[in-house]
């Protein structure tokens, strides 16, 4: 038999056998100052690969998709001789506000080694270090040359850090971070940035560029090429940001309302914003949140672009949905001062609304960074949610953030499924990352962008060298 030929069908009759293999090129538009990993020398150089693999829950994978796209750049690697050393973070193990570092085997990446194994067929090697209690990793011990003479000798497929939260060095700004980035810089020829997801300029995303030849990974340049497209919507533009991540999205709100014609809020924001309205309290939403929240609402005096749902659920207790312990309470009741509950969830009633059945039908762009409730137990609003903007068929719809992409595959599995193939849907990695773009306005803004053009044209390697000229084929 013939070999197979990707896009040479065979045809019998009106049977068509075998099928045409896409080259896996896209054309993508990005500034032509980012250095990208394709104009990499990467052979037997030790490729230090920042991801976001973030995905991890009380020890276990909800949604692999982080993980998944970011095969291509590992395969990229070291299908061209590059050898591996991965690094990510899970969750938020350092606490601003007590400055403690609290190191629980849950946000290990283990569960994440687990799976690339089992998915890729090789080893990877999870160094261990010292940890001191509250404050984390300090150093980077010099036991991890073991690792690195057997990864350069091909006896492991890899090597995977701990979570870089665990490192007292990764959020400090001080000597911990200078001490921690120059061991990391230490063990590598070449930085490789593929972590979309994670914006937050910290030791490993951002100030590690200082030290080494730095690029851009292909789906860091998928997602930077793709984020054009919330940047210049088509109208009417409307935005649906939920959640409890307060203090990294309440910024660039202020700038997002500028951009769409209607704003649709949940979760622990939209509390802040109706205790800040209406001048009630509920319970877990801080003061100093109230105070930040003022000024959304003073700009929504005049313009009124946020859409609020107006049935949302107060529960007595966060430990669970039990009968006779929550309810439905409407926001058009509220009395000056009163005080509530825990909010938890929107009431699914909301979505039915004649106001927001209209915004969301006839939206051409849909960007959503929402979980409207506070998962498990109070999933109900988020799945009515989900389902009111499948509803608009003709929209763009953007879904973005780990957990509002995990909860839509858990509450949807079929439409999530669908939404991975449909040209109407587009999934990010990051939902905070969206709203920091357009906040800036300009995705190669983005702090841990900006240093690897930063770091091109100080080693001289941006694709403006005569390496290429945008659009960029992959
Ligand atoms: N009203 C609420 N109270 C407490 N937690 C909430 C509430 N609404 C949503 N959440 C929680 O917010 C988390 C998702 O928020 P976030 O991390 O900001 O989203 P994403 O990862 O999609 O950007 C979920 O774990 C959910 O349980
Ligand atoms: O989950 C993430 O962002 P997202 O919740 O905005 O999608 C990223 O891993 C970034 O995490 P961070 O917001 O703790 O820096």
């Amino acid at each position: 038999m013939a070999p197979y030929v990707p896009g040479d069908n065979l045809h019998y009759g009106n049977m068509k056998v075998g099928y045409s293999v896409d080259d896996g090129q896209e054309t993508t538009y990005l500034d032509p100052r980012l250095p990208l990993l394709q104009h990499a020398d990467l052979k037997d150089k030790v490729v230090l690969l920042r991801v976001d693999h973030n995905v991890v829950k009380k020890g276990k994978i909800l949604d692999q998709y982080r993980i998944d796209v970011t095969l291509a750049t590992m395969y990229n690697i070291i299908e061209r001789g590059g050898r591996p050393i991965i690094m990510t973070h899970i969750g938020r193990p350092y606490d601003k506000k007590t400055k403690t570092l609290t190191i629980k085997q849950d946000d290990s990446v283990d569960a994440v080694v687990a799976y690339l194994q089992r998915k890729l067929r090789i080893k990877f090697a999870v160094p261990q270090f010292h940890v001191t209690e509250k404050e984390g990793i300090h150093d980077i011990d010099t036991s991890i040359n073991w690792l690195i003479h057997d990864l350069r000798a091909r006896k492991i497929g890899g090597i995977y850090l701990p979570n870089t939260r665990w490192f007292a060095g990764e959020e400090d700004k001080g000597v911990n971070m200078e001490r921690f980035v120059v061991q990391l810089a230490g063990l590598a020829d070449v930085f490789v940035n593929d972590a979309f997801g994670s914006w937050q300029p910290h030791a490993s995303t951002y100030h590690i560029t200082k030290y080494l030849p730095s690029y851009a990974g292909l789906c860091m340049q998928a997602e930077l090429s793709h984020v054009r497209e919330v940047l210049e919507p088509k109208h009417p533009f409307v935005a649906v940001v939920a959640g409890s991540k307060y203090d990294t999205k309440i910024g660039p709100l202020t700038e997002i309302y500028k951009k769409v014609d209607n704003l649709i809020l949940g979760g622990i924001i939209y509390n802040t914003f109706l205790c800040a309205k209406y001048n009630v309290r509920m319970k877990g939403v801080e003061e100093s949140d109230i105070e930040l929240a003022k000024g959304l609402v003073e700009q929504d005096k005049l313009q009124k672009k946020i859409l609020e749902l107006p049935m949302i659920v107060e529960t007595d207790t966060l430990a669970g949905r039990f009968e006779g312990q929550f309810r439905t309470i409407n926001v058009n009741d509220f009395k000056e001062g009163q005080e509530f509950g825990y909010v938890v969830d929107v009431d699914p009633a909301s979505f039915e609304t004649p106001e927001v059945r209209q915004v969301l039908e006839s939206a051409k762009t849909i960007f959503v960074n929402a979980v409207m409730g506070m998962m498990p137990a109070f999933w109900h609003g988020t799945s009515k949610m989900d389902e009111a903007i499948d509803r608009n068929t003709t929209a763009q719809k953007f879904f973005g953030g780990g957990d509002t992409l995990q909860e839509f595959k858990s509450l949807w599995p079929g439409l999530y499924q669908a939404a991975l193939d449909s040209a109407k849907y587009y999934l990010f990695t990051g939902g905070g990352t969206v709203l920091k773009v357009l906040e800036e306005g300009d995705p190669f803004g983005l702090p841990t962008v900006r240093a690897l053009i930063e770091n091109g044209e100080q080693y001289g390697h941006s694709q403006e060298n005569g390496r290429s000229s945008s659009p960029t084929r992959m």
